[in-house]
């Protein structure tokens, strides 16, 4: 956890040495690129070097080396981009917002009874991935899946922190030892059991389903049917792993931000009393008219960025650039929280101010990545949030807690920081705004489609029974 500004130290690195700045631990070089010029030469005009990952032999062995975000650059990740891009492309999710618009009115009326905003959040983020995936509806907060992710998720970096692995890491060659010399290898092989045991339980689960899910999609498909059910299984099973924790990630920071920052609260319900208005509630039809929302949004990812060094890339081959001789096999970090904190292009940097982006509309950032590895799940993650968020602003009031009396404090920099930086869990009060809101909010959940094999037959109308 990092309590404190983070980016400052990583601010004057940049500073002192410019935006490449090169280290090494043990035998790896590896640089850190902190201007998004560069980050576009390296990563898409020099894509083919730029794009693999480095061995990530931890996470690997405990993902049988099948988790596609940790998978170097070769016909293996090719074959997944394969199965899971068709799944995820801008059309295609378009096709989603049958689901998202029920799990959200869900959300809007567990709000209503419930104090737990976080739990009634990730139910939201958890439902929306694993109905896609596997026909499976998280029906409510109580659901253990969305924990159990974010226990597996966690797996890999609680280990870095084990001088074991950390020596392993160094010295890759302890790696050739035999197997009671090594005991993070036991530790290993016990998560990938644990992993492959989930997402071969849900891929069996998809597979005999009458909703209709990703996995029967994948299997339609030539790439999806040549797989073996493992790949498949881990295919799918990274989407969920990855997407349900940066998805739930994004919102617990927005609500952070709007607790924070009334003021923005308040422009982004004026924005849609004026768009929407009190007697309806907001649709997927309306995000393109929601300028504020939208620019909220894309601030939150910039102060707090849910992924700061994106994924770290790697090598596949040597390259000379701006004078600087980058060997094959080195680590390429995208710096995005220094990308995101340059005083130039975004003045006061460590502010939430939402206005920047619609004062300037040429301002840019990469929260999902670059290159080839740019995240796979960015439409479906812009679309699942703005529809939630701008619901969760339409309906209700966010705002600090209470307890005895008293205010509960948040520390905006409360953060976890792995790969990904995740807000630290805190108290929040969400008000429904008005006696008409709550009526509406609840007519509308009584009325909807919850029926998991009819939500899949609307998103996918020409497949199964
Ligand atoms: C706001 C939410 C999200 C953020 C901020 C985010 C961010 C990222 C970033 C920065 C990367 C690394 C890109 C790179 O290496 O350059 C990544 C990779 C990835 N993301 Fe996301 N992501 C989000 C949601 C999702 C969702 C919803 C899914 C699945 C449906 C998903 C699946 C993946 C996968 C599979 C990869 C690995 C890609 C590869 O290595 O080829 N992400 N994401």
């Amino acid at each position: 956890m990092l309590n404190g500004r983070p980016v400052d130290i990583l601010q004057q690195w940049h500073q002192r040495y410019g935006p490449i700045v090169s280290f090494r631990f043990g035998q790896q070089l590896a640089i850190s690129v902190g201007s998004l010029d560069i980050a576009h030469d390296l990563f898409n005009k020099r894509g083919a070097i730029h794009n693999s990952r480095p061995r990530f032999s931890i996470a690997t062995e405990m993902t049988s080396g099948l988790n596609t975000a940790v998978m170097p650059y070769g016909k293996q990740w090719q074959n997944q981009h394969r199965i899971v891009s068709p799944m995820l492309d801008s059309s295609t999710v378009g096709k989603y917002h049958v689901l998202e618009d029920m799990e959200s009115k869900q959300t809007l009326s567990e709000l209503l009874h419930t104090s737990n905003w976080e739990d009634t959040l990730s139910r939201y983020a958890g439902s929306v991935l694993m109905t896609l995936g596997y026909g499976i509806r998280l029906e409510n907060s109580s659901n253990k899946i969305p924990a159990r992710i974010m226990e597996l998720n966690a797996k890999p970096f609680e280990a870095i922190g084990n001088t074991y692995y950390q020596l392993a890491a160094l010295f890759p060659s302890l790696d050739r030892l035999p197997s009671f010399l090594t005991p993070w290898k036991w530790d290993c092989a016990s998560v990938e059991k644990q992993t492959t045991e989930f997402h071969m339980e849900h891929l069996e689960f998809a597979k005999s389903t009458s909703s209709w899910n990703w996995i029967q999609e994948a299997l339609q498909s030539k790439a999806g049917s040549q797989a073996s059910p493992k790949e498949l299984a881990y295919a799918i099973g990274t989407l969920e792993q990855a997407g349900f924790e940066a998805i739930f990630t994004v919102l617990r920071l927005l609500v952070k931000a709007l607790v924070l920052h009334p003021h923005c609260l308040k422009e982004a319900q004026r924005e849609l009393d004026q768009v929407v208005g009190p007697g309806r509630m907001p649709s997927n039809k309306d995000i393109p008219n929601l300028p504020y929302l939208r620019a909220m949004i894309n601030e939150a990812m910039r102060w707090q960025s849910p992924a700061p060094f994106a994924l770290p890339h790697a090598t596949t081959e040597n390259d000379e650039y701006m004078g600087y001789h980058i060997p094959k096999g080195t680590i390429v970090i995208p710096n995005n929280w220094t990308i995101s904190f340059d005083p130039e292009i975004f003045p006061d940097p460590y502010d939430f101010r939402p206005e920047r982006w619609i004062q300037n509309l040429s301002l840019e950032h990469r929260p999902f990545g670059f290159g080839r590895r740019v995240c796979p799940g960015q439409h479906l993650a812009w679309s699942s949030i703005s529809i939630i968020m701008a619901r969760l602003v339409w309906a209700y009031d966010i705002s600090y807690a209470y307890k005895d009396g008293k205010r509960v404090e948040i520390d905006p920099w409360d953060i976890k920081i792995l790969f990904t930086a995740s807000s630290m869990p805190f108290d929040a009060s969400f008000k429904v705004r008005s006696a008409e809101t709550q009526e509406l909010i609840e007519r509308e959940w009584e009325n909807a489609c919850k029926d998991t094999a009819q939500i899949s037959g609307q998103i996918w109308p020409n497949r199964g029974m």
